[in-house]
């Protein structure tokens, strides 16, 4: 793993290297990412002006392919209609080709397709490159749980921060303004490179040591979106709601930091922790689509709703959820995590919608939760 400092000064030709910026994923994060980043790169000498990003190439009903229109209209019609991503961001629908030259790789595409996409890049990469993940979500693997950020080191052989926040997308991409926090394991530099890269007046970033608790919040919090989803669905008021983010804000906390004694209390109180938790649970796909659920009584499978409310965005929540529930299960956790488990439960129907407060049988468990969150 090359070390980014060398590579930012390096030379070639007797020039000072610039970074290129290629963004692999160009879902309706991805686009804005694409979009926030592109703003910043036109401004900042020390980077190309091109913004590589990859699409995943899909045949619109118009018969034309997505990644032409992308290029055409300077807009991704389908995941961010209406936006002008700038016109040096530069669709490609070949994966190998969109990152071959790239020394900066932003991941940021729904977690589940992160390990096809890691294994079709192996040996294609530049051996300095280094690497963000802005993807909420992780993998379960036989040896446990495996975060997305881990996974693109294991796999590419290369550093990777991640960024998270309080970041609803379309707010995003019509510039009001939201905080996010990048998280990063050793370098200082590197985060602060990623900062100056994402930053603008509507968007401000700032950098936490704590690559861990930063992705596990981003990917938690969404199993809370769907509880709180649930809790609207169901009409049970505002009480409820702020029940159910609290016992969620603890339970993403305890998790966390029973995985990883690393995880900083004060990462929770970033922009990724308790501010994300709150605009996900008020506004967030997750959110919108279990409040559906509950209000069909549970009748109408995730899936069903995920394809006709979202027209191709994912959810994360209900796969987080199912990969917390094996992480417990596998640890005889169960118990000690009454909301992740019920969440679960309920979305693959073992439940009904009406379960998420049964927590009365479950409330003497909580004084464990609170002993094994302080022990770690
Ligand atoms: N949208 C938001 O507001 C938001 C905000 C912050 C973080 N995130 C996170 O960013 C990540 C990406 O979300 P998004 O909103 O950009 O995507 P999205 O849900 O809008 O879009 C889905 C994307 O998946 C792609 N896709 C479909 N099938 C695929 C396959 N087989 N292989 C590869 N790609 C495939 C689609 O082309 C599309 O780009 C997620 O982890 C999400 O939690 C999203
Ligand atoms: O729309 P959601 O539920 O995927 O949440 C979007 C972002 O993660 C909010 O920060």
């Amino acid at each position: 793993m090359a070390p980014f400092l060398e590579s930012q000064q390096m030379k070639v030709n007797g020039e000072t290297e610039k970074c290129r910026v290629t963004v692999v994923g160009s879902g309706n994060w991805g686009s804005v990412a694409a979009k926030l980043i592109a703003s910043n790169t036109l401004k900042l000498s020390s980077f190309h002006d091109e913004v590589r990003m990859w699409v995943f190439e899909e045949v619109l009903p118009s018969g034309e392919k997505l990644s032409e229109a992308i290029n055409k209209n300077n807009e991704n019609v389908k995941y961010l209609p209406g936006i002008k991503l700038g016109t040096n961001v530069v669709a490609d629908p070949d994966l190998e080709h969109a990152v071959q030259d790239a020394n900066m790789l932003v991941f940021v595409t729904p977690h589940q397709f992160m390990e096809g996409i890691c294994r079709r890049l192996v040996g294609m990469i530049r051996e300095d490159a280094q690497a963000i993940s802005l993807i909420k979500g992780m993998e379960v693997k036989m040896e446990g749980p495996c975060m997305i950020s881990s996974l693109i080191t294991e796999q590419l052989g290369i550093n990777c921060c991640v960024l998270m926040g309080a970041n609803i997308a379309n707010e995003i991409a019509v510039e009001k303004f939201s905080e996010a926090t990048v998280g990063y394991r050793e370098i200082r530099d590197i985060a602060e490179k990623w900062v100056q890269l994402f930053s603008t007046p509507y968007f401000m970033v700032s950098a936490v040591q704590d690559v861990e608790g930063v992705e596990l919040c981003g990917t938690l919090k969404n199993v809370v979106a769907i509880a709180a989803g649930i809790v609207d669905g169901l009409e049970m008021g505002n009480n409820t709601k702020a029940a159910i983010m609290r016992i969620g804000l603890r339970e993403m906390k305890a998790f966390s930091k029973l995985l990883f004694s690393s995880v900083k209390d004060s990462t929770f109180f970033e922009s990724c922790g308790v501010a994300d938790l709150i605009t996900t649970c008020l506004g967030g796909r997750n959110r919108k689509c279990a409040e559906a659920f509950a209000r069909n009584g549970g009748k109408r499978s995730f899936d069903e709703l995920e394809a006709e409310m979202l027209q191709g965005q994912k959810l994360q929540g209900v796969s987080t959820a199912k990969e917390v529930y094996e992480v417990l299960s596998h640890r005889g956790w169960l118990e000690l995590f009454p909301l992740f488990t019920i969440v679960h439960e309920i979305s693959i129907g073992r439940r009904p919608p009406s379960a998420i407060v049964e927590f009365s049988e479950l409330k003497p468990k909580f004084s464990i939760l609170e002993s094994a969150a302080q022990f770690y």
